[in-house]
């Protein structure tokens, strides 16, 4: 059986009832919070939030490293991200759910790789999602009458701030999707060789419609869209509970130089 990890975003800090707790030294520094460890529909999952359990922690501070680090120790090979994202695409509606399978990285001052030498690996990145969770995530939604698209590239942007008008005009002519937590967490799984895959929810129309986004609006749509996630996640995970049956494992052969 393979171990699944959970990384909750903004708006989902507590999944568990029943879990145990452990907390995790790396050699990093310390993960977000302590991870909790329990059952969800009979699937063991550990989770852990990714800005605190009290959102504590801005985007640009989250110690990715540590987290993935963290996971990887207690023998996740699964991550399931959980994120809050603008809209750059008028179909992709708020409430939606999105399962992206594409990025673009516009962060600017992250620790983005365990390898800082001596040793040196290029991992691929030309498909960085894990494409049999995706397909789990958005067959599961469809049987479900969930709206959601199964695809999609997401921009990642350093925050805290959102974007300007002409920045989002900018991402929208590239990407479908925004938000500001996808890299380096993806680049570290990766280089992990776990499985990464994400359910991000669409909190808002980002910039370039009428009313700018607020902080306040995407903590409000994700309270209403956590019933949706939780379920979506929930009736998902005995699907993808098996052997793993994707390229996921191998991200690191004939990658380093
Ligand atoms: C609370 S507004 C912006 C914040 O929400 C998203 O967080 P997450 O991806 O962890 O759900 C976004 O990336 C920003 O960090
Ligand atoms: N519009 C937006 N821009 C960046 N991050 C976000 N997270 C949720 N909505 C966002």
């Amino acid at each position: 059986m393979t171990f699944i990890g959970i990384i909750g975003g903004s708006g989902l800090y507590n999944l568990l009832s029943n879990q145990k707790s452990v907390e995790i030294e790396t050699p990093f520094g310390k993960p977000s919070g302590k991870i909790e460890i329990g059952k969800i529909n009979g699937v063991e999952v550990a989770f852990i939030p990714r800005h605190g359990k009290n959102h504590t922690i801005p985007p640009h501070r989250v110690n990715y490293r540590a987290n993935i680090w963290a996971l990887n120790s207690i023998g996740v090979k699964r991550v399931i991200a959980i994120n809050a994202v603008g809209s750059l695409k008028e179909e992709m509606k708020p409430g939606d759910i999105v399962i992206p399978d594409q990025f673009i990285d516009y962060t600017r001052r992250r620790e983005l790789t365990f390898y800082d030498g001596p040793e040196v690996y290029h991992i691929s990145m030309a498909d960085p999602f894990c494409p049999h969770m995706t397909k789990i995530f958005t067959e599961q939604a469809r049987k479900e009458g969930i709206a959601c698209h199964g695809s999609g590239t997401y921009a990642v942007v350093e925050g805290p701030r959102f974007s300007t008008r002409s920045e989002s005009k900018m991402f929208r002519q590239f990407s479908d999707i925004i938000g500001m937590t996808l890299v380096p967490e993806i680049n570290l799984a990766d280089e992990m060789s776990m499985c990464y895959s994400v359910i991000a929810s669409v909190t808002d129309y980002d910039v370039w419609a009428d009313k700018p986004v607020d902080a306040f609006e995407v903590m409000e749509t994700m309270k209403h869209n956590e019933v949706k996630v939780t379920k979506l996640l929930t009736d998902s995970l005995p699907k993808i509970n098996g052997e793993r049956i994707c390229n996921c494992s191998r991200r690191l052969e004939n990658a380093k130089a």
